[in-house]
């Protein structure tokens, strides 16, 4: 009894909350950030949760803001967190919690090898979206954050994204980003947040979205061959695959290298992209990367450039004979 009364007189001041330290260090939101806090600890303890267990683990949380998703974050007893910040006027607000949790923030880049790491962050959309594309290439090469292993990210995203990195085989919202997503991790679409939670309120839904990386990639292609087949793929989204798929190659070899990778993955010509699973998308990679080993520069090949050289050709052509009509009346 007499300890518990002994602890409760070094007990620190309690924390300003977010509201306050806004108050506090006139942090208006700045539009061209697209900053929109979040001021319900309720929900930012929420996000956090989705995590997992942060006890002794390395965090980085990207864009922490006026620090909603920080103080949770501390508060599961993370080892150590590194904030990566565009805007320097949190700073200062930031400093208060991070001392009184005596947690530090670590400013280097480097982490010295973290089995448990995490990356946390409640982003601008435009900044998020990108930044996961980097994240997947990353882990697929274990390089960045990944090369120390299966780093879990928790994010938020506008809802109709979220909604996309999950979409299963089949579904409406199946896309470019479900596969390239779901052949690395396993992804959870975990609860969405009314856009009238943030302030200021933007004008759409927010996903949060957790991704665990898989101990094997489903797919053991270099991610940029994976990406081609898969933007090829979904390039006439309502459209049987084939077609998407053709552009793959040189129109003088189209239809005789369509043929032989559809044949040799075994795909169905006319699946919809968003029928096409991912052990389908598998057997095309390696297909494709065999066709690659076979037809020198095919991995190179843009059908853009090659229509960009025709149109150029034609117009040069009709510019002749224009010339000529002209000198021969
Ligand atoms: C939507 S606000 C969220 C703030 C806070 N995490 C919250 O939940 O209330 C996004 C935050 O990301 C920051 N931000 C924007 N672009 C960034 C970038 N490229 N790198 C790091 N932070 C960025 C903004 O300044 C802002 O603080």
């Amino acid at each position: 009894m007499a300890a518990t009364q002994k602890l409760a007189c070094f007990r620190l001041p309690p924390l300003p909350t977010i509201k306050e330290i806004i108050k506090l260090y006139n942090l208006r939101a700045e539009k061209q950030l697209s900053q929109n806090f979040l001021l319900d600890m309720r929900l930012t303890d929420k996000i956090v949760r989705q995590a997992g267990n942060l006890k002794d683990a390395h965090v980085c949380e990207v864009g922490p803001g006026p620090g909603g998703l920080t103080r949770p974050i501390l508060k599961a007893g993370a080892a150590d967190l590194l904030v990566v910040e565009k805007d320097t006027r949190f700073i200062p607000g930031l400093q208060p919690f991070l001392e009184h949790e005596r947690f530090f923030m670590n400013v280097c880049v480097c982490i010295s090898v973290p089995p448990n790491l995490h990356i946390i962050g409640n982003l601008p959309f435009s900044v998020s979206t990108p930044l996961i594309i980097k994240w997947l290439e990353q882990m697929s090469n274990r390089t960045g954050c990944f090369m120390f292993g299966r780093t879990r990210l928790t994010l938020t995203f506008q809802k109709e994204v979220a909604e996309r990195l999950t979409a299963s085989t089949g579904s409406r919202q199946r896309s470019r980003l479900s596969v390239m997503a779901q052949y690395l991790c396993t992804v959870k679409n975990c609860f969405t947040i009314p856009g009238c939670a943030f302030v200021p309120k933007p004008n759409v839904d927010v996903g949060v979205v957790h991704f665990t990386p898989l101990a094997q990639p489903q797919i053991q292609q270099p991610f940029k061959l994976v990406e081609r087949i898969v933007k090829n793929a979904f390039q006439f989204r309502r459209k049987h695959c084939r077609r998407g798929l053709e552009m793959l190659f040189p129109e003088s070899q189209r239809q005789e290298l369509t043929e032989e990778l559809l044949c040799s993955a075994d795909v169905d010509p006319t699946l919809r992209p968003t029928e096409i699973s991912i052990s389908e998308f598998r057997a095309l990679a390696d297909a494709y990367s065999k066709l690659c080993e076979e037809n020198q520069g095919l991995i190179d090949y843009d059908f853009r450039e090659e229509l960009k050289l025709k149109h150029q050709a034609k117009r040069h052509i009709n510019s002749k004979l224009l010339k000529l009509s002209y000198s021969n009346p």
